[in-house]
């Protein structure tokens, strides 16, 4: 039985990878993972899907339990300010999309004669977010939602089995370097043998597998299946055994970024409970509020403008308590592997590809590999259709959310630099251009996003479009014959019901205090 499991890195790829594993197969899979003293984790990675609820109930883990030890806070959306004009922002929330009569209520929404904000008349948590409270009550229930931590239809599911179900209400944004430090903990507790050392060497076969891995002072290190957590170098997988990297670069050309980890008095300060985007003139800068902090960053293409500019443009942003922080700054590698499972060799994480974090999906690239490879999980035989239908998931998702992020530069409004004018004449992937002529006409449906699992769901797609503001839709001409009727009293009851919560629930920061 192939149970020997040894993982290279121990970022979030490693340490969730070896905790997910532990979890699955407990005492059955014996688990070594190695992580380098002087390399150090890419050090950001801190806002993520809903589904990742999936990951720590798998876990075993209540939020009470990790979510004080990462100063974790509370995602209710990513908040896109500036990408339509100064001043403007809109909401892609954690929130189902109500449909009226077979229509999605934003295509009533367009019927009725758009105001300018979408998000605001179709869903209720714009207005929760606006005024910085938290989803749950002080006494932790969650404002009404079909299930919650622990219920039933959470138990067992994958995230692609659970994908339209029903929507979580919010994600996490966490310190990743305290996220990885607390599955070490977790992962070591259940068996998982942890050495510091350098990979120095990684050998291969005559066949070209790979047969162990030679560390600076821990000699050779065997096992069945090599995982590859090393980041973007790719130690293993794009190095030792020199698997192709597919780039993105022609269609997203966002490579670099700046980071800063800012103290900050939160209660002072307040928690706008989302992950904030905000447009700048080549590329977007990412406001994080965590427990004590603010992850803050700005992702640029470096063909438009160096890494000094932007590291002086972030600490303006950020103003004078930005002034005694370092600078984190980062060549990102965009693009994904053209097969994350070669041979016995799989790569999870930076190493199997990327594709800048805008919607925060890294980690759901690394939890959706994961689950994949607990499904595909390989005997003796080391069946090559288990490889070719883990390698199909991997693709398909992240071909799915590139698309998906090339879709929000091709519609944001401005137009007020060449980076910005450049974004609407770049290349796009040739499906997403047939499906951007479609939604001009139909907003868009499960029949017209992209049609494999990647994570996102057709209002996605309906936020980036009528929140950007640069691709015109239009109201479906069938509705000119419907009654209306229906379709008002929905919006009048999420007016109803945003009044309600945002006079019942409290502060997003009263809360987490309250539950320290
Ligand atoms: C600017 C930026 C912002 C991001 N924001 C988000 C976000 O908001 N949400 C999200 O989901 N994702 C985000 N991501 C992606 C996220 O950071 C990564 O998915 C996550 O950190 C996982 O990284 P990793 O573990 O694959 O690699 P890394 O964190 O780089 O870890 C690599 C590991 O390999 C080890 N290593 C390297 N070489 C060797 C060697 N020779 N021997 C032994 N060990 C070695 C290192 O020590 C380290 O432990 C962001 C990425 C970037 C670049
Ligand atoms: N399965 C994802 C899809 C999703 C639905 N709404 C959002 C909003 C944002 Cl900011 C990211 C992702 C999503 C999930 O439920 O997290």
């Amino acid at each position: 039985m192939l149970n020997r499991l040894v993982i290279v890195g121990g970022g979030t790829a490693g340490w969730m990878t070896a905790s997910y594993f532990k979890a699955a197969f407990g005492d059955r899979i014996d688990i070594t993972l190695v992580e380098s003293g002087n390399v150090g984790a890419v050090g950001v990675g801190e806002a993520t899907f809903s589904d990742i609820r999936h990951f720590f109930e798998f876990l075993g883990l209540k939020e009470k339990d990790w979510m004080p030890a990462c100063n974790a806070t509370y995602k209710l959306a990513v908040r896109f300010e500036n990408w339509r004009e100064e001043g403007h922002y809109f909401y892609h929330p954690f929130e189902q999309m109500r449909s009226v009569n077979g229509f999605p209520l934003a295509d009533w929404w367009l019927k009725a004669g758009p105001t300018d904000r979408f998000d605001k008349d179709c869903f209720v948590m714009p207005s929760v977010i606006d005024a910085g409270l938290s989803p749950r009550h002080l006494d932790g229930k969650l404002i009404d939602q079909p299930f919650d931590e622990g219920a039933d239809e959470m138990q067992g599911l994958t995230m692609s089995e659970h994908q339209g179900k029903t929507q979580f209400p919010y994600a996490y944004q966490f310190e990743a370097a305290l996220l990885a430090k607390y599955l070490t903990t977790y992962a070591v507790e259940r068996g998982v043998k942890h050495i510091t050392d350098d990979v120095k060497k990684v050998n291969l076969d005559e066949r070209g597998w790979i047969s162990g891995v030679t560390t600076a002072e821990h000699g050779d290190i065997e096992g069945d299946l090599y995982v590859d957590c090393t980041g973007f170098r790719g130690l293993l997988l794009n190095q030792a055994l020199e698997t192709p990297f597919i780039s993105f670069a022609d269609t997203l050309p966002n490579d670099s970024a700046v980071a800063l980890q800012v103290p900050m008095d939160m209660q002072a300060r307040g928690i706008l409970p989302c992950t904030t985007a905000t447009a700048q003139e080549a590329g977007w800068i990412w406001t994080i509020p965590l427990m004590g902090r603010v992850g803050t960053g700005y992702v640029y293409a470096k063909d438009y403008l160096s890494p000094e500019e932007a590291e002086r443009t972030l600490r303006e942003f950020v103003g004078p308590a930005a002034a005694d922080v370092e600078a984190n700054h980062i060549k990102m590698r965009i693009g994904r592997s053209e097969n994350s499972w070669v041979n016995n060799c799989v790569a999870i994480g930076l190493s199997s590809g990327f594709v800048e974090p805008l919607e925060s999906t890294g980690i759901f690239f690394i939890h959706h590999a994961i689950e994949q490879l607990a499904k595909h999980f390989p005997d003796e035989s080391w069946n090559p259709v288990q490889r070719r239908l883990y390698n199909d998931s991997v693709a398909h998702v992240m071909d799915g959310i590139r698309e998906f992020l090339v879709l929000h530069y091709h519609a944001a409004k401005r137009n007020d630099t060449q980076y910005w004018r450049d974004a609407k004449t770049r290349r796009m992937p040739d499906e997403l251009a047939a499906r951007i002529e479609k939604w001009k006409t139909q907003l868009p449906d499960s029949e017209t996003i992209y049609p494999y699992y990647h994570g996102l769901p057709p209002y996605s797609y309906m936020c980036v479009l009528l929140g950007m503001g640069g691709i015109e839709v239009q109201a479906s001409p069938a509705l000119a014959l419907a009654d209306p009727g229906a379709a008002e009293r929905e919006f009048a009851a999420i007016r109803d019901k945003t009044r309600r919560l945002t006079e019942a629930l409290p502060k997003a920061y009263d809360y987490f205090a309250a539950q320290a």
